[in-house]
């Protein structure tokens, strides 16, 4: 599965809509050239793994001045089965609005595509930026492992 290439051609539209100068070429190992020269070198999937009473607080993966702006999260595990709790939960912070929070409901081998840092929402005057923020609650009883796939390397 190469992805990349489908969440470039949206990276690029987001950032046009947000007003944002920098775009992102088709292939993944030019963007990632683009990182190493910028210092950022140290890859970033991730496997985790979450056991009774862990968490992952709300955060965003900005790890340099480099950002691809999608990522992905794969759920290993079979909700009710395997763990109980352990929802991926995102909030979202719109311009002098409080947060608004969303849990994605994820079964076992499902992706979620989201935000590392903001999305466009079109406005009545043209689009706004949308920070979001993504975690995980707190798991109540077995064990709950995630793929992360963030395309930018790290500082
Ligand atoms: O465990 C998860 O579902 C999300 C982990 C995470 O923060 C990430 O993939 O960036
Ligand atoms: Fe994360």
């Amino acid at each position: 599965m190469n992805v990349y290439p489908h969440l470039a051609p949206i990276a690029n539209r987001w950032h046009e809509a947000m007003g944002i100068d920098v775009r992102f070429p088709d292939d993944h190992a030019a963007f990632i050239a683009r990182c190493h020269a910028a210092g950022q070198t140290r890859p970033t999937p991730l496997l985790l793994q979450y056991g009774e009473g862990d968490y992952n607080a709300l955060h965003q993966d900005l790890y340099g001045e480099h950002v691809f702006p999608l990522q992905i999260a794969v759920l290993l595990s079979q909700p009710g089965e395997d763990f109980e709790g352990g929802e991926f939960v995102l909030t979202e912070q719109r311009p002098r609005m409080q947060s608004r929070a969303m849990v994605v409901p994820l079964k076992q081998g499902d992706a979620v595509v989201f935000a590392v840092d903001s999305r466009p929402v079109q406005g009545t005057r043209g689009f706004y930026r949308v920070k979001l923020l993504h975690g995980v609650s707190k798991l109540r009883s077995g064990h709950r492992h995630t793929l992360g796939i963030i395309f930018h390397d790290a500082a």
